[in-house]
């Protein structure tokens, strides 16, 4: 598939510090039965017939160990280029859409942490972001969710059947991606996904189905919840 034959890029930001996990090693290189949940989630890119390349952004420390055990370990074919995160996930994701080929007509971002991505999950943001500029994954939260003061007072209730809680990979086409994210980096606008950039700037995002599996590891709870059902 491709954008009015342009290419399809992959961004995968792999750049935190991981802190939430808690360990002495970045999260993105634990092992989930055996295999580093960074080389679980290119894989998943990489043998995806629609995927042209795929650019992964790493600490800037970290960039050699992941060309040698992640890249060159599993003989990724896709791959192009390792880059350097920034402090902030909007940074590094802006270091690696910097590096999309010039002729690529649409970006999925997707990050490092979400190994459980399904082969169909891609191809459906693929299509849609092919019809709709601008998508996002996501699911229909399960809990009731609550806006909640400082001092733990609670503020609301929001209707829980508008609620969603958003994932990755989020598509779109790199014309407006790199458009927002020049525009947004300039004006230092903070955001903790891809799509409120676009949204701030005014345009429509479509959110489509993505999985309960799809989860991001950020705790350590999370880690042996996914090492139950990774495959
Ligand atoms: N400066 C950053 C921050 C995050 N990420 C990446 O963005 C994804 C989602 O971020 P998150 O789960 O928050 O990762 P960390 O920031 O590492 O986690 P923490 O907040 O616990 O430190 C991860 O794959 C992470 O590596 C990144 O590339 N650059
Ligand atoms: C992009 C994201 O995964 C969507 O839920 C999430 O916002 C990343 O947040 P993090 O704090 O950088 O993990």
């Amino acid at each position: 598939m491709s954008y009015n034959t342009k290419k399809v890029s992959i961004v995968i930001p792999a750049a935190g510090m991981g802190k939430r996990m808690n360990k002495d090693i970045n999260k993105q290189y634990i092992e989930l039965k055996g295999k580093a949940i960074l080389a679980w989630t290119i894989e998943r890119f990489d043998n995806n017939k629609y995927v042209d390349e795929i650019i992964i952004v790493a600490k800037e420390d970290e960039i050699d160990f992941c060309k040698e055990n992640i890249i060159k370990k599993y003989k990724f074919k896709k791959v192009k280029d390792v880059v350097a995160g920034g402090n902030e996930r909007r940074d590094s994701v802006f270091n690696g859409l910097k590096k999309v080929s010039e002729n690529t007509g649409i970006v999925l971002i997707h990050d490092g942490a979400r190994p459980f991505v399904t082969d169909e999950i891609i191809n459906d943001a693929i299509k849609e972001a092919l019809q709709n500029n601008a998508i996002v994954v996501g699911v229909p939260v399960k809990d009731t969710i609550k806006k909640v003061k400082e001092d733990n007072t609670i503020v609301s209730t929001p209707n829980r059947k508008g609620l969603w809680a958003v994932q990755t990979p989020q598509g779109f086409s790199y014309e407006l991606i790199l458009n927002c994210y020049n525009r947004g980096i300039e004006e230092d606008i903070e955001v903790t996904d891809d799509s409120m950039l676009v949204e701030y700037y005014g345009h429509s995002v479509k959110m489509i189905i993505g999985s309960y599996k799809n989860i991001k590891i950020t705790t350590p709870e999370d880690v042996i919840i996914g090492e139950a059902f990774i495959k």
